[in-house]
């Protein structure tokens, strides 16, 4: 990527891109920290320990920020989370002028922009994504909120942030796991929308990627565009839910049957593989996508194991998706690499076949 810092602006946010995008923080908090009453910094266990060190050593004014440390991981972006973050900021004082800085993945950051938007009716927040899935797709776009029951955001609001600092340094000390899920959107951000970003992306196997500074750039573009189009998901921005109605259903089962749960993205990409299958069904994705698609993934991630008898529990779990209309369920599907549709209705025996068929891996391809 150049040096030069690229700007986007997202559902109204200002998105700064690049080396230097830490050094605009640096001046923007320096009137932030006369303008605001107090400044609040929201942090996972994992990112207080890597990324909080480096942010201060090249943010000086974010010791002067108050610190709250939330427990990693997926099981925690609770509404009981968000209880001890309101308690925190209470007793020190926060309100509607404060500021809150969400520094980590899409767990912290989901969380904490829904935590800041119902703080006192709303208190501003800025993300600094620390993994590759929030700096691509989890940071931008203003979608917050928290799980219910291990149930995908089910709880939240359209509530874009004040700004959005993306700096790749902070991959540095992610484990690969983590990276892999980023990738997982970022394959779905050139599925739906950019064949030729697919061509690029599958050409380098991404063990063999040393800097996802232009993949970052790419993937930011085509977030934008949509978000931009349809910033309250009215219609087209369901664009970005492809995989996620299965992928959300394997995610949800997997965190209540699982010890150690799937990723967010390695949950998306077996539902891509359903929702690939479905696509073949019943959207004209052609059998040689259908399979280019199905192969690649297979490269990069594990095909996760579910027993037949999960298959009841993961279609009553697509009934709470979002996308759903008068009981329907409504998917994201492609028509081609690189083109998909949104507001597809899908029978239920459909979504079945594919889990079926995802159970007993060789017929996904028949
Ligand atoms: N709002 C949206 O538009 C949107 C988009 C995509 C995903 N999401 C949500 O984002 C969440 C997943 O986000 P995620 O994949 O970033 O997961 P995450 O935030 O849970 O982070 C993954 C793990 O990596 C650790 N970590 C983060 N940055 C690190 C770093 N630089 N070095 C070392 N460890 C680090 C975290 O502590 C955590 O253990 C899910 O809840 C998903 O639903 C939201
Ligand atoms: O930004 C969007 O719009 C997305 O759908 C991005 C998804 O990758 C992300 O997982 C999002 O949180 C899903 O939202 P939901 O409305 O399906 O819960
Ligand atoms: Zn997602």
């Amino acid at each position: 990527m150049a040096k030069k810092m690229q700007t986007f602006k997202i559902a109204g946010s200002p998105v700064y891109v690049g080396p230097s995008a830490l050094e605009e923080l640096r001046y923007n908090l320096t009137t932030l920290f006369v303008n605001k009453e107090s400044v609040f910094i929201l942090a996972d266990e994992n990112t207080d320990k890597h990324c909080y060190p480096l942010l201060a050593g090249m943010v000086p004014q974010m010791e002067r920020a108050y610190k709250i440390v939330i427990p990693a991981g997926e099981d925690h972006k609770t509404l009981a989370t968000c209880e001890q973050v309101w308690n925190q900021m209470a007793v020190a004082g926060a309100n509607r002028k404060s500021l809150l800085i969400n520094l980590g993945g899409g767990m912290v950051s989901d969380l904490g922009g829904f935590a800041a938007s119902v703080f006192h009716r709303g208190m501003e927040y800025v993300n600094i994504p620390t993994t590759l899935m929030s700096m691509i797709d989890a940071s931008l776009g203003g979608k917050t909120g928290v799980d219910l029951y291990s149930l995908k955001n089910q709880i939240g609001l359209f509530a874009p942030p004040a700004a959005v600092y993306v700096w790749s340094g902070f991959l540095s000390t992610l484990p690969h796991r983590q990276l892999l899920s980023g990738y997982a959107e970022m394959i779905k951000h050139a599925l739906i929308a950019d064949a030729d970003f697919w061509k690029r992306l599958i050409r380098i196997p991404m063990a063999v990627v040393s800097s996802w500074d232009d993949q970052i750039l790419e993937a930011i573009r085509i977030k934008a565009e949509i978000v931009n189009a349809d910033p309250l998901e009215q219609g087209s921005r369901r664009l970005l839910n492809f995989g996620h109605t299965l992928g959300h259903a394997f995610e949800t089962w997997s965190l209540r049957n699982d010890k150690s749960p799937l990723t967010h993205g390695e949950a998306i990409a077996m539902g891509m593989i359903c929702e690939a299958y479905i696509s073949y069904r019943i959207a004209g994705l052609s059998h040689s996508d259908r399979d280019e698609l199905v192969r690649q993934i297979l490269l990069n991630f594990n095909h996760y194991k579910i027993p037949t008898t999960a298959i009841d529990e993961l279609v009553e779990i697509t009934n709470y998706d979002k996308k759903n209309q008068k009981g329907r369920t409504m998917l994201t599907l492609l028509r081609n690499i690189g083109h998909a549709v949104e507001g597809q209705q899908c029978e239920p025996a459909i979504i079945r076949e594919s889990l079926f068929r995802f159970t007993d891996f060789g017929r996904l391809t028949e």
